[in-house]
Formats: structure tokens, C-alpha cells, sequence
């Protein structure tokens, strides 16, 4: 076998035709070597090393969210988290202070729903959905018009300024993300500022969803299972008197609890944010996969909720909620399951974001079950998609009521 296996033509759908041209994002590009100029310039932005820099945002949107919790009490998760998404982002991307989370804004405007569920129904008929959508005949009454989402608009604007020669602005802004793209931008020349601000905005569209999804799936999973939630808190409760957790939790300290880090596994391998499966092109020559050759050109993926579920990789209840699977198995056991998992995606377009994500999952869960008890409105409800083609879930409501 020689050559990579590049995304598949299932990807375009997701394209957008605005003002007669495809836009496209970070996700579907299909050009690997503009993907690699972009993933080594940008990259910095995402290494592990450099993920406290976005720690003091966490907290100061997390500080927000606890407010905004203690005002309404009851509330849409998923919308809270969605607020809470933007605000961490704008200030994590731009150095901007948004108030989502403050002035309960809708967040309709700038979800991906439409985009995402419209992608997976069209994923496999991607010749026939550009005919009908984004040829010249058609294309009217599909393009997209009016407002470029927040980010799409607040990225052009920053960049301005910040490319304005002579302009102080740049104070205060050297650790956000569009920063360190801007630094990456200059040592790498085959990457333009056209490629970095489109690349900022649909770096964050894929971060927004996606996390405010994750994070709501986790706190429904915790509320289900009074056993998990009872041992997450005496996880958090013992940290706290050896004086190992601050009450504005540090990543430091959550990331190395291990029942935490359980959790969000747990809660990710059952309910993962992409539905169809993320296909990839066989290279010429062929490839033998799962013990089966196909032939160079062969569309070949696997969706996610079925690897999730395999019992030989996850033991006879693979749809059981239980956390414990993986502090039980062994070292080799272990490194199968996290093999096994796409809900971040693998391989070299795994999301560039994932340690991002994994800081706000263990600094926010664990801050949560600090202030407050919490209880879903509707103890019947269970944890269901609101279509059939995305993975967004039916709304459900939860009580937040103070501890202390
Ligand atoms: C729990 C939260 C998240 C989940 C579940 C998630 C999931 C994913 C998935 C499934 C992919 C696609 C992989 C593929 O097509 O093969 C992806 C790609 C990506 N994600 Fe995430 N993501 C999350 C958070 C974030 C965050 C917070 C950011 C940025 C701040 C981000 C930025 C990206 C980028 C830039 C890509 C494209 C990488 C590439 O194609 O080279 N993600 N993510």
C-alpha cells in the first residue's frame, strides 16, 4: 500500500455556497498537503504544552456559567452549555468578551445543527447533492445569505486590527488562539491570512458544537447513574481534604483523577457528537482492512457508534453507562479501548482541538458538582437524538440548587 487515506468526497456536503462560491472549512478539506502546511503552522495553538494559556478563560466563563446557573435554576443543558461555548471561545480565540452566558442569548443563529444534519443526510449522495443544491439551476434558493456567523465576522475584524501596522492593540492578546495563529502564519509562508481566517472560524465552529454537546451528554449520563455521580464526588470530596483540588479547580489537579477521566470516556464512547461513519479514500494499490482487501479508490469508514460498542473491545455491556470499564482493564486492554475510540476522530486529522476540550470537561464537570446538586426536571427523559440524521439531543432541563 503507499499514499495516505485522504477524506472522501462524502465531506462536501458539508460545504458551504455563499455569494456563488463553496466554502469551505477546516473539517472537509480534502488538499492533505494544505491540511499538513496548516496543522504544522497552527499547530503550537494546540499543543499540550500550551493548553494552560487557555486555563484563566476557563475559569473567568466558568465563573459566568455558575452565575447564570444561580439565577435561573432551571435550565436547557445543552443551551447553557452552548452559551457558555461561545463565550469560552470568543475569549480563548479573540481575547473578546461576549455575553451569551450573561444576557441569555439564543445561541439558533450559530449552531451547526442545520449545517451538520443536511452533511450526514447527504454524505453518501455527494455528486447528486451538489447538483441539486449548488449547481447554477438551483443553487438560489440553497446559498447562504445574510450575516456571516460571530466568528466568521469577529475573525475578520481582529485580524484587521491586529495586521493594522502601528495599531497598540495587541497588548494582553499574546496567548489566544488567533495569536499563535498569526505566529504560525509568519514562520510558515505557504499559508496566507485568506486560509488563516477562514481556518480560525471554522476552527472554532468545530469546537462549539461539538463541547457543548459532550459536556451536556456527560452531566446527563452523571444524573442517570447515582452510583457515578456518588463516586465522582467522594473522588472530588477526598482531593479536597488532602488539600489536592482548589474549589476553583486547577487541570493540574482534575487531570489526574482517574475516575474523572473515566467519566467523559465513558460518556464519549456512548454518546458520540458525529453520527455517519468519517469516510476515508483507499490510496492506489489497495489496502487490506479488517482482513478484507479493497481496491485503491474505495470509499471505506466505519461509523463511530458501532466501534463504540464492539463487545470483544469494550466487554459484554457495551451499552451500559459504567465508567468503572476503564480503570478495571488492564494496560493493554486499555490502550485497545482508546484505540477503539473515534469520537475525537484518528489518525492525522484526529481534532485538533481535543486537549482544548478536555481542559473545559475537567475544569467545568468537577466545578459544577462543587456548587451545586443537580437533578433533571423530567427523571423519565432519556438521552435521544432530535433527528434522524445528527446526533443533537432531544432538550432536556436540569434544577441546579446552591451546596453551600
Ligand atoms: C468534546 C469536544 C469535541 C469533539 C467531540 C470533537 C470532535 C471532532 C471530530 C469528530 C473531528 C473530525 C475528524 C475527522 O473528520 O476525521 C474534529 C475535527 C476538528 N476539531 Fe474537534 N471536537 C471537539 C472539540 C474541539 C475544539 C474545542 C476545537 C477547537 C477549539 C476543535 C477543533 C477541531 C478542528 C480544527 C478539527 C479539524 C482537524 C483537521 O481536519 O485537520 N474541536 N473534531
Amino acid at each position: 500500500m503507499h499514499g495516505e487515506f485522504k477524506k472522501a468526497d462524502s465531506y462536501q456536503p458539508l460545504r458551504l455556497l455563499s455569494q456563488g462560491k463553496m466554502v469551505g472549512s477546516v473539517i472537509d478539506m480534502q488538499d492533505e498537503s494544505e491540511n499538513t502546511a496548516l496543522r504544522r503552522a497552527v499547530g503550537n495553538a494546540f499543543a499540550t504544552k500550551n493548553i494552560l494559556d487557555y486555563e484563566a478563560d476557563v475559569d473567568y466563563t466558568a465563573e459566568n456559567l455558575i452565575q447564570a446557573l444561580r439565577k435561573v435554576r432551571s435550565t436547557d443543558v445543552f443551551l447553557v452549555m452552548q452559551q457558555f461555548q461561545v463565550d469560552f471561545l470568543m475569549k480563548a480565540a479573540f481575547s473578546r468578551k461576549t455575553d451569551y452566558l450573561t444576557a441569555r442569548k439564543p445561541t439558533k443563529e450559530i449552531t451547526g445543527h442545520a449545517r451538520l444534519s443536511h452533511w450526514m443526510k447527504w454524505q453518501s449522495m455527494p455528486s447528486l447533492e451538489r447538483l441539486l443544491y449548488k449547481s447554477p439551476f438551483c443553487r438560489g434558493w440553497y446559498e447562504t445569505t445574510g450575516k456571516p456567523p460571530l466568528w466568521t465576522a469577529m475573525a475578520t475584524e481582529e485580524l484587521k486590527i491586529r495586521q493594522d501596522i502601528g495599531s497598540d492593540v495587541k497588548t494582553n492578546r499574546e496567548q489566544d488562539l488567533l495569536s499563535k495563529y498569526i505566529e504560525g502564519a509568519k514562520r510558515h509562508k505557504d499559508v496566507s491570512m485568506e486560509l488563516l481566517r477562514r481556518m480560525i472560524s471554522s476552527t472554532i465552529s468545530a469546537g462549539f458544537d461539538t463541547s457543548a454537546f459532550t459536556m451536556t451528554a456527560i452531566l446527563y449520563f452523571l444524573l442517570k447513574t447515582p452510583k457515578a455521580m456518588q463516586r465522582l464526588q467522594d473522588e472530588l470530596g477526598v482531593a479536597l481534604r488532602a488539600g489536592k483540588l482548589s474549589n476553583l479547580p486547577r487541570y493540574t489537579e482534575t487531570d489526574k483523577m482517574p475516575y474523572l477521566a473515566a467519566i467523559i470516556k465513558e460518556a464519549m464512547r456512548l454518546y458520540h457528537f458525529i453520527a455517519g461513519p468519517l469516510e476515508r479514500v483507499v490510496p492506489d494499490g489497495g489496502a487490506e482492512i479488517a482482513g478484507k482487501w479493497f481496491p485503491g479508490g474505495t470509499n471505506v469508514g466505519v461509523p463511530a457508534g458501532v466501534v463504540h460498542r464492539n463487545k470483544t473491545v469494550y466487554g459484554a455491556d457495551p451499552c451500559e453507562f459504567r465508567p468503572e470499564r476503564w480503570l478495571e482493564a488492564n494496560k493493554h486492554q486499555r490502550v485497545v479501548m482508546e484505540r477503539a475510540m473515534l469520537s475525537f476522530g484518528a489518525g492525522k486529522r484526529i481534532c485538533l482541538g481535543r486537549h482544548i476540550a478536555e481542559l473545559e470537561m475537567k475544569k467545568v464537570i468537577p466545578r459544577l458538582l462543587l456548587e451545586f446538586d443537580m437533578t433533571l426536571d423530567d427523571p423519565e427523559y432519556i438521552l435521544a437524538p432530535v433527528d434522524k440524521y445528527s446526533r443533537f439531543m432531544k432538550p432536556f432541563s436540569v434544577t441546579f440548587k446552591d451546596k453551600r
